[in-house]
């Protein structure tokens, strides 16, 4: 931008700044309506006004002034007393009048406040009836502003006290120090709660202002002050805690949304962690089922979406991928022509609840993650990948399957497949060595662990595309995968831009294309929508396969920044 042109020798003011910028910057603006934007907002008044309050301001900051008196009020007070008494004139009686006005009355106390300093809240004193053999006892005064106080309060079962039962980690009751876990309430601003039930004494504290007085007999053991603790969770669910009727506060309760990332601050009670948002300013922790607490209470739900999946139609459809992929060379035929013989049930062992995450950053030179591609078949993972090994040949690569069907004359072991006896297939099933294997006419096909690992060794960046019961499997430290959602656009766009798209279909031996019937659209959605339910928290990156280009453009930026850049990953990732 052009240097702005003042006068010579003369420092350009915020003022005369803003005053010069719309015509600065109108050759550097080419549609007139941002032009029309500029000049707007340039030109209000507001922000004039502001800027003008700034440098005035700023004059008196560098004047460095000092009050001539703290006590405005008073004087203005006893200014007004001294001219009531005299004979009126036109003037005296303005003055007054002024005086008199509640805005110049507030105006003298803020000055007086700000000429004395005197920020802090005034308290009242103590109160005298405090029991002198009560000697255990404590009068806490806090302050309180709109922030809730930040503990929880419960009646004991056995003695019918009510005690303190949580302080919020950061809260304003964890920031006095004076108030623990175990206090028993006596009285809150000389009201005797004994008698009271814990929602009364939470009404009469929300209906206080200003400063609250507490009567609390200490717990006998006083909870250790602890370092802001720095453990770190990934949400796998979402949680609201308006909704949720077993939170004991509801506004004490944190909402969350799945693949946020939670600081725990405390673990102490078996139910209820205390948690805030990482990275948010606001010290304050509020409250979240713990990870068992989830899982109990999902066990005892287990919604319908969690159920077993159906078994895969005798159809052929175009649901659930069954292929492994075996098209890395354009051979599209032997996509979908074997049943995978892996189990689709969903593990219930694996509750979505919490996962302890760190940050991770791939050291350069390091083996590249591992990136997994899943969605429902047909979406495009195949043109996808393929768009990738195209723009990057030397960075991008796939797998090379295994069979135990005879190599065919035009193909070469190691290229189109590893081809290795029946016998050594078994062998190698019963050896975990397969991510996903399966059977057609005989012989098996299948994508072996050894493969992934031969691609990342040389150092290149392995796409994987594959079911999603398998990710939990590569889930290790040695794979780090990075898992790819591909999904859907709504119908209206699906149809639209499958116009002209061929779906490979595996039903006979010959792979043929044929266009996507609405069916298969509907199916093509339905599947996204399971997959995403049963296995969402384990997406770290989801894309909406719409417009090809647009997809494939945020498919590499994501690829590009899990290279370059810090990740929350699995605690156990790192630890190895
Ligand atoms: N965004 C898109 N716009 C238009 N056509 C697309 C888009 N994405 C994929 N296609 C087309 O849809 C068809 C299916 O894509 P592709 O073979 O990549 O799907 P897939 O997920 O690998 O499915 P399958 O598991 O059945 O092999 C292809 O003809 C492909 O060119």
């Amino acid at each position: 931008m052009p240097a702005l042109a003042t006068g010579a020798g003369h420092e350009p003011g915020l003022y005369e700044l803003l005053a010069a910028l719309p015509s600065q910057l109108q050759p550097h603006v080419s549609r007139p309506e941002d032009n029309t934007f500029l000049q707007d907002m340039f030109g209000e008044r507001s922000l004039h006004s502001l800027i003008k309050i700034h440098e005035q301001l700023q004059l008196y900051e560098e004047s460095k002034p000092v009050p001539v008196l703290d006590s405005a009020a008073a004087l203005a007070h006893e200014l007004s007393k001294e001219l009531e008494g005299k004979s009126a004139n036109g003037e005296i009686k303005e003055l007054l009048h002024l005086l008199a006005k509640p805005h110049v009355k507030s105006l003298l106390s803020v000055h007086d406040t700000i000429a004395k300093k005197s920020y802090d809240p005034e308290l009242p004193p103590l109160p005298e009836d405090i029991d002198a053999d009560e000697d255990s006892v404590k009068i806490i005064r806090l302050v309180k502003n709109k922030e809730p106080l930040g503990a929880t309060i419960m009646r004991d079962d056995h003695t019918g006290a009510i005690l303190v039962a949580r302080i919020m980690r950061g809260g304003a009751a964890d920031r006095s120090g004076l108030i623990h876990v175990g206090d028993q309430l006596k009285e809150v601003n000389g009201i005797p709660v004994d008698d009271k039930k814990p929602e009364e004494i939470i009404r009469i504290l929300a209906q206080s202002q200003g400063a609250i007085t507490f009567k609390l007999v200490p717990a006998v053991k006083e909870e250790a002050p602890s370092k802001e603790p720095k453990v770190f969770m990934k949400a796998l669910f979402d949680y609201e805690p308006k909704q949720d009727k077993a939170i004991p506060c509801k506004e004490a309760g944190l909402a969350f949304k799945m693949g946020d990332i939670l600081q725990v601050m405390s673990q102490d009670d078996a139910t209820w962690w205390q948690a805030k948002h990482e990275g948010e300013e606001n010290p304050r922790a509020g409250l979240i089922p713990s990870k068992q607490f989830q899982e109990r209470r999902f066990a005892l739900k287990r919604p319908v979406a969690t159920l077993p999946l159906q078994k895969t139609p005798s159809r052929q459809s175009s649901g659930f991928r069954r292929s492994f992929r075996l098209s890395r060379r354009e051979k599209k035929t032997n996509k979908t022509m074997y049943e995978c013989k892996k189990s689709e049930m969903y593990d219930m062992a694996d509750v979505p609840t919490y996962e302890e995450v760190t940050q991770y950053r791939r050291p350069s030179g390091a083996k590249h993650r591992l990136v997994m591609l899943v969605g429902p078949a047909g979406v495009g993972l195949n043109e996808l990948k393929r768009k990738l090994l195209i723009s990057d040949p030397q960075h991008f690569s796939v797998t090379i399957p295994h069979t135990s069907r005879a190599k065919k004359n035009q193909e070469s072991d190691g290229v189109e497949y590893h081809f290795i006896s029946k016998h050594l297939f078994d062998t190698d099933i019963q050896n975990n060595k397969f991510i996903e294997y399966g059977e057609f006419k005989g012989n098996y096909y299948g994508t072996g662990l050894d493969s992934i690992r031969s691609v990342l060794s040389k150092n290149k960046v392995c796409l994987l595309d594959v079911q999603p019961h398998t990710i939990k499997h590569l889930r290790t430290a040695e794979f780090k995968p990075f898992v790819v959602f591909v999904k859907p656009p709504r119908i209206e766009r699906l149809k639209e831009t499958r116009q002209s798209a061929k779906m490979i279909s595996g039903k006979d031996d010959k792979g043929t294309a044929k266009s996507f019937t609405d069916e298969d659209f509907q199916e093509m959605l339905n599947t996204a929508q399971t997959l995403e339910t049963q296995h969402g928290h384990l997406f770290e990156k989801v894309i909406v396969n719409d417009d090809l280009s647009a997809a494939f453009s945020e498919l590499r930026l994501a690829l590009k920044k899990v290279e370059t850049e810090t990740h929350w990953v699995p605690v156990s990732w790192t630890h190895s």
